[in-house]
């Protein structure tokens, strides 16, 4: 079934769902901050997705009150989530945020975020997906999380198309968390490979950050089965084994005494302090990674704290 799709953040990500859709049939907005007449001329996102062109049904505009559809994409980083919901009052009655963080400010994720600020069904939309494969029409497939499963069903199908296909939950903790938390073991990840400690150092890193994400995610509420899906292991698995990933290339750079340019999304970054903040559970590689990206430790040093600390079971 097609119909009207609008998309808000006309970044990386959303230019590329917004291409799906478009070629999929659908009548996409995508609406951006910045640059939406440009865009609209170039008829391509020069600066964030360089390479593809709109179809005719796809529209740009910067204008809020040009948004009409009753099922809308948030596809903006998270710590602008907050901000945005409460000043832009969407008319949606579906919001679905593609973000993958959790928000400093008050500790929530997207989905909360969005029903402390409308009065929309909040989903997530999130997984394994690089907004470049995604815009080449590359097969995908992502978990598309609602808490109200009927809701969810009408989403899952709308917004699925014959390369991206999406899996359904009720488990929006989960699936969240998932998100959130494989950035920042990704951005450990890009360190023990900027710092040159080889191949089966990442694996055992994967491995034992994914004990970490399940640690912690659990702790929040989330499901197993969420864990070891989609939007958790297998984004893991993603993020951390390719320098596509921003967060992977931020962690490298870290490493090497290097830094990405102004305007790089990192989420993970984010995420870690506010994880290494609450304290709360045994977060050894969160706090490293805040540790490493706000000067306090390099990465020799943190290798070697890790590496003695007492042995236990697995
Ligand atoms: N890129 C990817 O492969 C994937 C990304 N995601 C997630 O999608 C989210 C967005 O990432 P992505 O699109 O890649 O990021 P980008 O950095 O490519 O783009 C971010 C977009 O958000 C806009 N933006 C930032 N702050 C605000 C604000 N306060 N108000 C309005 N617009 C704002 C930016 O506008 P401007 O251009 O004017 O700065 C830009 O258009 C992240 O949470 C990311 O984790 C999920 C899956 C894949
Ligand atoms: O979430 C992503 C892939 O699923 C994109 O990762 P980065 O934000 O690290 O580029």
């Amino acid at each position: 079934m097609t119909g009207r799709i609008d998309i808000l953040g006309a970044g990386a990500f959303g230019t590329a769902l917004a291409l799906t859709y478009a070629r999929a049939g659908h009548a996409v907005t995508l609406w951006a901050r910045d640059g939406a007449e440009a865009m609209e001329a170039a008829r391509e996102n020069a600066r964030r997705l360089p390479g593809h062109r709109f179809p005719d049904s796809l529209r740009v505009t910067g204008d809020l009150g040009a948004l009409t559809a009753d099922l809308a994409l948030l596809a903006l980083p998270t710590q602008s989530l907050g901000p945005f919901l409460s000043s832009a009052r969407l008319r949606a009655g579906t919001l679905v945020s593609c973000a993958k963080g959790i928000d400093r400010d008050t500790g929530l994720g997207p989905t909360a975020l969005i029903a402390r600020h409308s009065g929309a069904t909040p989903a997530q939309l999130t997984g394994p997906s690089f907004a470049v494969d995604i815009a080449a029409g590359l097969p995908t497939a992502l978990t598309l999380a609602c808490a109200d499963d009927r809701i969810g069903a009408a989403v899952q199908d709308r917004l699925s198309t014959h390369h991206l296909r999406l899996y359904r939950t009720t488990d929006v903790i989960g699936a969240e968390m998932g998100g959130a938390l494989k950035n920042v073991v990704a951005i450990a990840a890009g360190a023990v490979i900027g710092a040159g400690y080889g191949d089966s150092a990442r694996a055992a890193l994967i491995a034992r950050g994914f004990a970490e994400m399940a640690r912690v995610a659990r702790a929040a509420g989330a499901q197993e089965a969420t864990l070891t899906g989609l939007s958790g292991l297998g984004d893991l698995v993603l993020t951390c084994g390719s320098e596509k990933s921003r967060n992977f290339r931020f962690g490298m750079a870290l490493a090497r005494g290097e830094t990405l340019g102004p305007g790089v999304t990192v989420e993970g970054l984010h995420t870690a302090h506010e994880i290494a903040a609450r304290g709360d559970l045994d977060t050894p590689l969160a706090d490293a990674v805040a540790a490493l990206a706000d000067g306090r430790a390099d990465v020799a040093t943190i290798a070697d704290a890790l590496l003695n600390r007492p042995l236990k079971p697995e």
